[in-house]
């Protein structure tokens, strides 16, 4: 097959191509692929916010999202009107404020229990740390999870069905005519998974003793008057939810490791904040921690774990002056967006500090969405803030962790946004 040169740009180097794209681009522009599909860039905060909030209801997730969640079965994340409805209906009291107390609990536990593990001086795989923690905490609190075979079953998983989705994203940007599909390997991976999330349900339902965590709640739901939830859907929430709560705030976490190693002064400023606690920090003194919340948020901008959402119009349309087919396939790019200099100043550099009140409220809407924005947002949003908070206070009041292989670390575009090669750190005890 001949390749378009877009195709060959997209295919080398997505990120770069979508900052290329960005800023040479009108705020709205289509690129097309030898085969004559077309897809469309949205390079404007106002027209992301009018597909995600404003006219969000004419708009579905797309090709992009169904290869993203190829594994997850039909789970929230893919569903779509009244079916989306209840389906958020029944989850979202698992994610209420005041839940989100009991899971600091859970958090702070495992995160200090990792540290015990940790040697003074070793070298640590920051990455596969991170995911771990980050897997055990989703299971724990949203499906009362607990058991060390099943972690290692999801553990390994994971880390090859990284690859697996990997390689049908990029099986999506590379060949328009594209459909999602799994591999071997992928095949093993969902049915090891389906199988693992299917036995805790069938024991759950056995053991009859149902506690108040997601997998409960939906459970309890199957009896409701009105509700439709199969088993099968089930397993897909249980599945979707563990995927897009593990990766994505282990990345996020790995990527900020990586930024404070680079900024020797940045961290300084962030250990003298966390100790300034006096104590292992809590559910309410991570939201009190000013400079914390600078780092998550400069951190979610420069390395977005979801650097790319798509969206499909349902009918017919007019946006930004362009007429679209229905089922247009319309991309926003976290990554390129972030980094555009109409809205941030020196957009490559990390810094914390440009995260002022004054500042936000000057951002337009639509300019930064590291969670999505409107009825789609991410769900777990405040559940990743303060796990992610909780880990880095907790870590950073007891290690100092430095990169041991060259940087940059070159960011790889998967499912979520992955550091190549992983992130060997060496692991230092304060003195
Ligand atoms: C830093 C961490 C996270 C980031 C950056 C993130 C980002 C996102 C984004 C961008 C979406 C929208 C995708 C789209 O529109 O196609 C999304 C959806 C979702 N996320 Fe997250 N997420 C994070 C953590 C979590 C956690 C911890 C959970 C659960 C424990 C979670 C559960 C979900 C669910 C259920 C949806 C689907 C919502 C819906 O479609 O109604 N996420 N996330």
């Amino acid at each position: 097959m001949i390749l378009d040169p877009t195709e060959l740009e997209l295919r080398q180097d997505p990120l770069a191509f979508f900052v290329h794209l960005s800023r040479t681009s009108p705020d709205i522009t289509t690129f097309r692929f030898a085969s004559g599909k077309e897809i469309v860039f949205l390079n404007h905060p106002d027209l992301i916010r009018e597909v995600l909030i404003e006219r969000a209801e004419q708009f579905h997730k797309s090709d992009l999202t169904r290869s993203f969640a190829g594994g997850m079965g039909n789970g929230i994340l893919l569903s779509e009107g009244e079916f989306w409805k209840q389906q958020i209906r029944l989850m979202r009291p698992a994610f209420h404020y005041k839940r989100l107390q009991g899971y600091a609990e859970v958090m702070s536990r495992f995160t200090l229990e990792m540290l015990s593990h940790w040697q003074n001086s070793e070298i640590r795989h920051i990455d596969e740390d991170m995911n771990a923690l980050t897997l055990r905490v989703v299971a724990k609190c949203m499906f009362d999870v607990e058991a060390g075979e099943d972690r290692e079953i999801m553990h390994r998983a994971i880390m090859l069905g990284q690859k697996v989705v990997g390689q049908m994203v990029y099986g999506w940007l590379n060949l328009p005519d594209w459909h999602p599909g799994l591999n071997r390997d992928g095949i093993r991976v969902v049915r090891a998974l389906n199988d693992m999330v299917s036995r805790h349900i069938a024991y759950r339902r056995e053991r009859g003793d149902l506690g108040d965590d997601l997998l409960s709640m939906l459970l309890e739901a199957q009896s409701q008057p009105g509700v439709q939830l199969s088993d099968r859907q089930l397993r897909d929430e249980v599945l979707t939810v563990i995927t897009a709560g593990l990766e994505t705030t282990a990345n996020a976490l790995i990527w900020t490791w990586y930024l404070l190693d680079q900024h020797p002064d940045v961290k300084a400023r962030l250990k003298a904040e966390v100790d300034s606690l006096g104590k292992l920090p809590g559910f309410e003194d991570v939201q009190r921690l000013p400079y914390l919340d600078q780092v998550f948020k400069e951190s979610l901008r420069l390395y977005p774990p979801v650097w790319i959402i798509g969206r499909e119009n349902v009918e017919e349309l007019e946006l930004g002056g362009m007429r679209l087919a229905p089922r247009t396939q319309i991309v926003m790019s976290q990554w390129a967006a972030h980094r555009d200099p109409r809205f941030f100043e020196h957009p490559d550099e990390f810094r914390p500090e440009r995260w002022t009140p004054e500042f936000e409220r000057s951002l337009p809407r639509g300019a930064y969405f590291p969670f999505s924005l409107g009825p789609r947002v991410c769900t777990g949003q405040g559940f990743a803030t303060l796990e992610y908070k909780l880990i880095v206070a907790m870590v950073l009041q007891q290690f100092d962790l430095e990169l041991v292989r060259p940087a940059p670390v070159r960011p790889e575009p998967n499912f979520t946004l992955c550091a190549h090669g992983g992130m060997p750190m060496r692991v230092r005890r304060w003195k």
